[in-house]
């Protein structure tokens, strides 16, 4: 295939995206629509745009070919027309490391600066280590799971024997090749649950007690339900979400897990909800908080190019509203986990300021869990104590 060829499926990607919807929704429907590409086409195209987007504003200045040739290098160790055709310099030094390459692209591209990828630096939490997390955006986040810690030998056989690498970070987390069709390789979901290893890190802030009565109020499909019922089973839980949808799924991932006793409500947190819960009294409470997910977005570098600052205060007052909300909820003494996959300090360090200085609450303990650092999304969690 012709380099002119690709560049025009590139291009035309491009140009019919805004950022709008997920870029692998996009992609999906877009092929789904021109099914003149055939998978070659299809294959090039993706790895072009989201090499593409990885670069964020880096280089702005130059040709979008350049940049895309310079995205494409830093992304991959397999050489692509565009880097033989653009860079025949870099072409040998595909197979180097992320870091030797950034090394030889500020040589030949004095102007790049690691700043651009990400150019929200001013924003960016306190602890985050800004060039660590820049060059993390090169390299695709893997798939992480949590295994019950007797079965993980026994899962990571069955993983290798069907071709796949599997790591274990620890007793109870397996590293997976992104992509890795795992639904299809180990149907039986009740030993394993797909879970970021950062968000599985946050399971240690959690410490309940045996019996306790604990409120998952931003539950989704019940990713920290589960990670809770993991360390403690005997907790009784309560779950809720404001998207009726998302707690269909953490039903059926409820029963494929072998939780069965739970209550689950649908509730809006920004509004006032006693009629519904005045006669409850938690002895933990999860606010796993809508955000900017701005540490994911290893895994939707598109954000990089097209996210608006001023979403980041929307999530911000959204945040405080609810804790506010369902702080009056939980018992004297026990404690708030707060978490974000968000790299803002708008919406961790300066929210819990907010929350210890407006509400009955004293911080335990908060940390931002750097998954740059290990191929994993970066989060932010908080223990606050209710007062
Ligand atoms: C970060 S996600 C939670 C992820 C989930 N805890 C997990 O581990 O998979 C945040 C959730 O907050 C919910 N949410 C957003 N606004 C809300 C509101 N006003 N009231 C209740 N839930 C809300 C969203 O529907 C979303 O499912």
């Amino acid at each position: 295939m012709r380099v002119e060829h690709q560049l025009r499926a590139f291009k035309q990607v491009f140009e019919n995206y805004d950022g709008a919807v997920p870029l692998h929704r996009f992609l999906f429907s877009y092929f789904k629509q021109h099914k003149q590409m055939g998978s070659s086409d299809r294959r090039w195209a993706t790895r072009y745009i989201y090499s593409f987007f990885r670069l964020g504003k880096a280089l702005i200045k130059e040709p979008q070919i350049t940049r895309l040739a310079i995205a494409d290098f830093l992304c991959n160790d397999t050489l692509s027309l565009i880097v033989e055709t653009e860079l025949p310099l870099l072409k040998n030094a595909i197979t180097n490391s992320v870091k030797e390459k950034l090394d030889l692209v500020k040589k030949y591209f004095p102007e790049f600066q690691l700043r651009d990828v990400f150019h929200f630096q001013e924003e960016l939490s306190a602890e985050i280590e800004h060039q660590d997390f820049y060059t993390s955006f090169f390299t695709q986040p893997d798939l992480f799971i949590r295994v019950k810690a007797d079965y993980l030998e026994q899962l990571k056989k069955k993983l290798e024997e069907e071709g796949i690498t599997a790591e274990a970070i620890s007793a109870t987390a397996l590293a997976l090749p992104n992509g890795t069709k795992l639904e299809k390789l180990v149907p039986d979901q009740r030993h394993y649950q797909v879970q970021d290893l950062s968000s599985q890190a946050t399971g240690g802030l959690f410490k309940p007690q045996q019996w306790d009565y604990w409120w998952d109020c931003c539950a989704a499909s019940g990713g920290k339900s589960l990670l809770l019922h993991s360390v403690e089973p005997t907790v009784q839980l309560l779950v809720s979400d404001v998207r009726e949808n998302s707690l269909h799924n953490l039903e059926e991932r409820f029963r494929d897990a072998g939780l069965k006793k739970y209550q689950k409500k649908v509730l809006d947190l920004l509004q006032n909800n006693d009629q519904d819960l005045h006669h409850y009294e938690f002895d933990g409470i999860i606010l796993d908080a809508p955000c900017t997910g701005s540490g994911t977005w290893g895994r939707t570098p598109e954000m990089l190019y097209y996210f608006d600052t001023h979403k980041i205060n929307y999530f911000s007052k959204l945040q405080k509203a609810i804790a506010a909300n369902v702080v009056k909820y939980l018992k004297e003494g026990k404690p708030l986990i707060y978490i974000t996959c968000s790299v803002f300090k708008a919406e961790n360090e300066e929210v819990v300021e907010w929350l210890i200085k407006e509400l009955p609450l004293k911080l335990e303990r908060a940390e931002v869990i750097k998954g740059y650092n290990n191929n994993a999304d970066t989060m932010f969690a908080a223990r606050l104590i209710k007062l």
